[in-house]
């Protein structure tokens, strides 16, 4: 690959199933002394921005790109978010030493990797740095075996962070890892704790390996069905009698289903675990994101107590819940965050004084019930 990569900006794109860790890295990144300046993009599940506000120094360079249904949309928001970045440029002086980009945990990074080869303007600026993928070392087991996004992201890593190496055993993590190579025998695995990883692992790899890419996903430089550019050929995988790319775009749901081309073929003994069939795009797992906000101060403990109580019921389905609280008689803002049943929340910085006073959740799993969750949140109110 021909790359005149100097004087190109590097990407660096996090990926890993929801709550892996990808926030908790990329808040190290920024806060790290390193004088670098770094453009961060924030792609969220969920119409309510709560991501963006748990990122430190969100202020500045942080760009959210929100939108439920990552397959079909990203592109164009990347797009037009790095062509954004691009024209702040100056010539010679780089405004950002370097570009980051969260995906969403349900995300498959292919196209958003993808973005950097197929745009010929943002192909012309910036340079595929590394895929990164973090993985939670206690749930990741379980992932592997439902989600196909989940085996995606780890196929398709340049470098795999083992996250959490605090909540498993010796045993468990040498058994992880040895899922993990099958899946992908190439990327470095490095175990960490809090995302606590040495930047120039992170950084600056030059890591991005196209033809390893185009092993596993044959289409990746070819644009999309119905953009401009596409070729036809065996790997597409469509049906094209029945298009069958009608999914809602209510941002509420992520059970849409695709149905390009074949599901995913998991093999766990084999020696290798393949993702899926050739660009298979399946998300008929019914998953689906629920976003909940109140204006009313809420009571603390009520809070507390439902949400243990839901996390303990229904913890299983909840794959990720995370929100700001605005608990009465509290000048801070309770965070909180969990995945599954294992929930942290503590009170974080003082509400800013034009800071807009309110409470918001999401709730992101296998069937979640929207009413009563929200009727739940609701009847915490002060
Ligand atoms: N015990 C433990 N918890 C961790 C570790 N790393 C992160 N966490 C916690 O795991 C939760 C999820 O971390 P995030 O960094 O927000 O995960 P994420 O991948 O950004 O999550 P999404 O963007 O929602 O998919 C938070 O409560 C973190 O504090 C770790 O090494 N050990």
């Amino acid at each position: 690959m021909t790359d005149t990569a100097s004087s190109k900006i590097p990407v660096t794109v996090l990926t890993g199933y929801l709550g892996a860790g990808k926030t908790t890295l990329l808040n190290r990144i920024l806060t790290e002394d390193h004088g670098k300046r770094y453009a961060v993009i924030v792609n969220e599940f969920g119409e309510i921005g709560i991501d963006n506000d748990l990122v430190v120094g969100a202020d500045e360079d942080v760009f959210e790109m929100n939108n439920g249904c990552v397959c079909c949309t990203v592109r164009g928001d990347l797009i037009r978010v790095v062509s954004g970045l691009m024209k702040r440029q100056k010539p010679g002086a780089p405004a950002f030493d370097a570009i980051i980009v969260e995906t969403t945990g349900l995300a498959d990074p292919g196209p958003v990797a993808q973005t950097f080869f197929v745009d010929e303007d943002v192909k012309a600026k910036t340079t595929l740095d590394s895929v990164t993928a973090l993985v939670d070392a206690h749930h990741v087991m379980a992932r592997l075996d439902d989600s196909k996004e989940a085996r995606e992201q780890v196929a398709f890593a340049d470098r795999i962070i083992l996250n959490k190496t605090d909540l498993a055993s010796p045993a468990e993590l040498s058994a992880v890892e040895a899922r993990l190579r099958k899946l992908n025998p190439i990327a470095p695995i490095t175990r960490a704790e809090r995302a606590n990883v040495p930047l120039d692992q992170v950084l600056g790899l030059h890591g991005f390996d196209l033809e390893r890419i185009l092993e596993i996903q044959p289409e990746f430089v070819n644009p999309p069905h119905g953009e401009e550019g596409h070729v036809h050929d065996e790997h597409c995988g469509h049906d094209h009698h029945h298009h069958a790319h009608d999914h809602d775009h209510d941002h509420h749901h992520h059970g849409h289903d695709h149905a390009h081309g074949p599901n995913a073929s998991d093999s766990s003994d084999g020696v290798s675990e393949s993702v899926s069939g050739a660009r298979g795009h399946n998300h008929a797992d019914d998953i689906k994101g629920v976003s909940l906000s109140l204006d009313r101060p809420m009571n603390g403990v009520k809070f507390t107590q439902w949400l243990d109580k839901l996390l303990g019921e229904k913890g299983q389905d909840i794959l990720r819940a995370k929100g700001i609280i605005n608990v009465e008689g509290e000048d801070k803002r309770l965070v909180f965050q969990a995945v599954h049943m294992i929930l942290e929340g503590d009170l974080q910085r003082e509400w800013g004084a034009n800071e807009r006073r309110w409470s918001r959740a999401v709730f992101i799993g296998r069937d979640l019930n929207e009413a009563e969750l929200k009727a739940g949140f609701e009847s915490c109110a002060a």
